[in-house]
């Protein structure tokens, strides 16, 4: 559906992505991981038609066998709502600050869709319930700055779905957020584009990718270095900047017979940690002497582990 072939992109003087070419299937699920700076978020905002000024693409992004890189604004700004949404990173940037919740959903419709006035609003009081918010007609009348930063990523998530669009693109969607409301966040968008037809999600996560796509594609230093699908390439890394990647993580067959590694120098996020994660208000070690929170319990019948934001991992043991 997206088909992406010899994508360049100049900033600053030099090529921060370099010929990169991959494809993206309707269904599909395909991650994009790498370390800061190795080019993932020009490669997204250049599919979406979003480069900054002064950043240029050469090479090519078909959708439907069209050519769409070179289009004119306005026929970039109509894709970009009705076949492509994305989810930032910074939710707050992403909003109107002076615009009402509500207003921004159904504004999409009107562009988009020729809704009404009336037709916007009932619809973006359904797409709040459909992201999980809380009270959603009473969100419709508040402004950004009223919201939790999860509760704004939950209506970027629904300005992005509005239109049902092809390509659902996620670029560090939990990554601002506190701690306790990314796997919820990460569930949501999980789910919500189970519906749509495509997922790109570029993170530095790996668990989430792990768990999430079907597909992974590994850039370093502007070049796509790796892909394959996820199992193949969790499994048996080729790249050694792959392997590198998937080393720094806590091995959990290891956990079984043993203690935990900790990761040196890595502030916990769930970035850090396997996939199965389940965050709880409160710690839940084993023997219950831990009363911190936040705190994470991972594998839950094979190992635990507890942090506190600012001191790094406090405890890690077996739990048998
Ligand atoms: N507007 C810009 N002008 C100049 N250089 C830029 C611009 N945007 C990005 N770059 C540079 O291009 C390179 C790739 O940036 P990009 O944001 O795509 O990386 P990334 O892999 O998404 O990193 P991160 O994971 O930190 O978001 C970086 O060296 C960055 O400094």
């Amino acid at each position: 559906m997206i088909e992406v072939s010899d994508l360049s992109v100049r900033a600053g003087g030099v090529r921060a992505v370099d010929e990169v070419s991959f494809s993206i299937e309707p269904g599909r699920r395909l991650g994009l991981i790498g370390e800061s700076g190795s080019g993932k978020t020009l490669t997204a905002l250049a599919i979406m038609g979003l480069l900054p000024d002064g950043v240029t693409a050469t090479g090519s992004v078909r959708y439907r066998g069209d050519e769409i890189l070179h289009l004119s604004e306005h026929d970039r700004a109509k894709l970009r709502g009705e076949v492509m949404g994305m989810v930032f990173q910074e939710p707050l940037t992403a909003l109107n600050p002076v615009m009402r919740i509500g207003e921004q959903i159904a504004e999409t419709l009107r562009i988009h869709r020729g809704a009404s006035r009336r037709e916007g609003r009932a619809a973006a009081g359904e797409l709040l319930r459909r992201v999980q918010m809380p009270d959603p007609e009473d969100k419709l009348r508040s402004y950004p700055h009223q919201l939790s930063g999860g509760q704004r990523q939950r209506v970027v998530l629904a300005i992005a779905i509005a239109c049902s669009p092809e390509l659902v693109i996620a670029d560090e969607p939990t990554t601002a957020l506190d701690v306790t409301v990314q796997a919820e966040i990460l569930r949501l968008l999980d789910a919500v584009t189970v519906e749509q037809a495509a997922f790109l999600l570029i993170t530095h996560d790996l668990p989430v990718v792990s768990s999430t796509c079907d597909e992974v594609l590994v850039m370093y230093g502007g070049r796509i270095v790796e892909r394959g699908p996820t199992d193949a390439v969790f499994a048996r890394p080729r790249h050694p900047y792959t392997a590198g990647l998937l080393d720094a993580l806590p091995d959990l067959d290891e956990a079984a017979g043993a203690r935990l590694r900790a990761i040196p120098g890595t502030v916990p996020a769930l970035g850090a940690f396997p996939s199965g994660c389940v965050f709880r208000d409160r710690c839940e070690r084993a023997d219950g002497t831990c009363a911190r929170e936040p705190a994470l319990t991972w594998d839950r019948d094979r190992a635990a582990a507890c942090w506190h934001p600012l001191g790094g991992p406090v405890a890690e043991e077996v739990v048998r």
